[in-house]
């Protein structure tokens, strides 16, 4: 079973800094035994392009966008469309990340169409859910998250459901003001969204400070296979040192 460990940079690094980690990244994984991992790494939509030309020379880290339009083409001013960013290098989109619908007006539905509008081009969706802290304090967060999978995954078929990344992303628990989500939080949200999803999409990852020494616990989780890092894996080496945790090297 493919275990991802991927790193959304957010908006961070000038396209020299990009060249740099995505070089250092090549270099740090050359010889190295990924086993079951799949490495992933998002970066600014500037610099997806010199990322991917990059990554290239290690064909087993994949490059994604950190967004993408549901039109492939047209009148929407300061918008790329999944077209675009494939045409750039990458193959996964993430979509839904809860800073997105929170700052930028992402919705269920535009959601659900950046999913199918992903899967058309034949890309892969990396689809984040995630629940506010009012949501968990009052106990909701296992059928907040549901209805929000739910949603996004409207109308699709299982072979195209089966192509799918989910990644769930506590808002508490993401960013600097963010608290990790321990083991225990995580087993009942794990536990529904295996029964309903596990086995019937590519993967459902967790994200929210994930670091060095929450990792490893973090990937026992019963249905977690994956983890989507922002900070600990913005420095190369943070990076390369889950990665390692990820592997068992
Ligand atoms: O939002 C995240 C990844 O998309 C998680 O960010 P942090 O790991 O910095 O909390």
């Amino acid at each position: 079973m493919t275990i991802w460990v991927g790193t959304s940079w957010k908006m961070n690094k000038t396209l020299d800094e990009a060249r740099d980690y995505a070089r250092g990244l090549v270099a740090g994984l050359s010889g190295q035994e990924l086993g079951d991992v799949q490495p992933f790494v998002i970066p600014p939509a500037t610099a997806i392009a010199a990322v991917a030309g990059i990554l290239a020379d290690d064909s087993r880290v994949l490059v994604g966008a950190q967004n993408a339009h549901w039109e492939d083409a047209g009148a929407w001013t300061g918008e790329l469309s999944v077209p675009q960013v494939a045409d750039a290098g990458a193959r996964l989109v993430e979509i839904g990340h809860s800073e997105r619908r929170e700052h930028f007006g992402e919705t269920d539905r535009t959601v659900r169409l950046k999913v199918a509008a992903t899967l058309r081009h034949g890309l892969t969706p990396l689809l984040c859910i995630g629940e506010p802290g009012d949501v968990k304090d009052r106990g909701r967060s296992t059928p907040y998250i549901l209805e929000q999978a739910s949603r996004a995954l409207e109308g699709l078929d299982d072979d195209q459901r089966a192509r799918v990344l989910i990644a769930y992303e506590p808002i508490w628990a993401i960013g600097e003001h963010g608290r990790p989500a321990t083991v225990e939080e995580l087993a009942e949200p794990f536990a529904a969204l295996g029964q309903e999803y596990g086995g019937g999409v590519a993967g459902l990852l967790y994200g929210g400070s994930v670091s060095l020494d929450n990792a490893t616990d973090l990937l026992g989780i019963d249905h977690v296979d994956g983890l989507f890092v922002g900070r600990t894996a913005w420095e190369l080496d943070g990076y390369l040192q889950l990665l390692r945790r990820a592997t068992g090297s």
